[in-house]
């Protein structure tokens, strides 16, 4: 995860749209050194959970189709993390690594109860065809053998995740040099933390070593705190609802820099209470924060990525 937090704090030193403001980093931590939040993982009681293998199955499932719900404006992770539980609990071989495989999208729309295509969906189907695939042939069809491997190292399973699942891959290029995100292979780590409680397939001796998982709801929180600020163009395209480019310079430094903002954050937080704060407990502060506020603006990118 070396390489997420070396390059985030790159892009946040050569950025021109989007800048860290170190005297909100600051306001937020002051408020937080006294109760430091705890937001319960499944606080929506929404997702499957039954202690085994799995479970592991339906996390690796469900994040490898977690990205964009936004152009649906009905549509949100909600449906995902239930319709998916719901498809589970009525079928246990429903993420059969060979049923993966063979998936369309009117199944796909069918699992979530979606009245009509979701955005994205020839990416999700195959991305969900890509995952069947490499998990039959490099992991018997089982996604617990893929963490099985990692040595309790969440930073191995992202690794792992990235080499074996192009649909992974999330890093890009940004003004000649290498950012990586990792959103979604980051996410399942810590999904496998909260889910198991920091026990079996959860538990993970360097889960302090995950960044925040950069998504479109994160951004819009910390904007709202004052730990980011907008330059007028990146404000207004948001206000407007205008799409962002995938890749683009602005979108590149909404992600990096809110990674960094929480890294430096997590530093603060723990150096004023001398009790050590982890990026995945402030990332689920902030996302839960910002889905409670349905008139929060976010950008809009259409990614597979988040
Ligand atoms: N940074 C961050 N981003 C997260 C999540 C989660 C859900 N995590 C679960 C894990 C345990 C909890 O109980 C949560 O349920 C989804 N997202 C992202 O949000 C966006 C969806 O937004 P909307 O369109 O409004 O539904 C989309 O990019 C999605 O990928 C998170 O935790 N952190």
């Amino acid at each position: 995860m070396e390489e997420v937090r070396s390059s985030t704090a790159w892009v946040s030193t050569h950025s021109s749209h989007v800048t860290v403001d170190f005297s909100g980093i600051e306001k937020v931590a002051e408020t937080m050194k006294n109760t430091l939040p705890k937001v319960e993982w499944d606080f929506e009681g929404i997702h499957y959970f039954d202690n085994g293998p799995l479970t592991v199955q339906y996390l690796l499932v469900l994040d490898t189709l977690n990205f964009c719900f936004w152009p649906d404006e009905d549509l949100s992770y909600d449906h995902l993390a239930s319709g998916l539980k719901a498809t589970l609990e009525s079928d246990k071989t429903a993420f059969d690594a060979d049923r993966l495989q063979k998936y369309t999208g009117p199944q796909l729309r069918k699992m979530l109860n979606w009245p009509r295509p979701l955005p994205l969906e020839d990416e999700r189907v195959r991305l969900l065809h890509e995952v069947g695939l490499e998990l039959e042939r490099s992991f018997g069809g089982k996604a617990s053998k893929l963490v099985e491997s990692c040595d309790k190292s969440a930073a191995k399973l992202v690794t792992l995740i990235a080499s074996h699942f192009p649909g992974f891959r999330d890093h890009t290029v940004y003004k000649g040099h290498q950012i990586f995100l990792y959103k979604r292979a980051q996410i399942f780590a810590a999904d496998l933390w909260g889910a198991f409680k920091g026990q079996g397939y959860g538990d993970f001796e360097d889960i302090s070593s995950i960044t925040i998982f950069a998504d479109y709801i994160v951004p819009a929180v910390l904007q709202q705190l004052g730990v980011l600020r907008y330059s007028s163009s990146v404000a207004s395209i948001i206000k407007k609802n205008t799409e962002i480019t995938s890749g683009s310079d602005e979108e590149v430094e909404l992600r990096a820099c809110s990674v960094y903002a929480v890294e430096q954050m997590k530093d603060l937080i723990s150096k004023k209470t001398g009790k050590q704060v982890l990026s995945v407990e402030l990332d689920l502060w902030l996302w839960a924060f910002g889905i409670k506020c349905p008139s929060l603006q976010h950008h809009r990118t259409l990614s597979i990525y988040y």
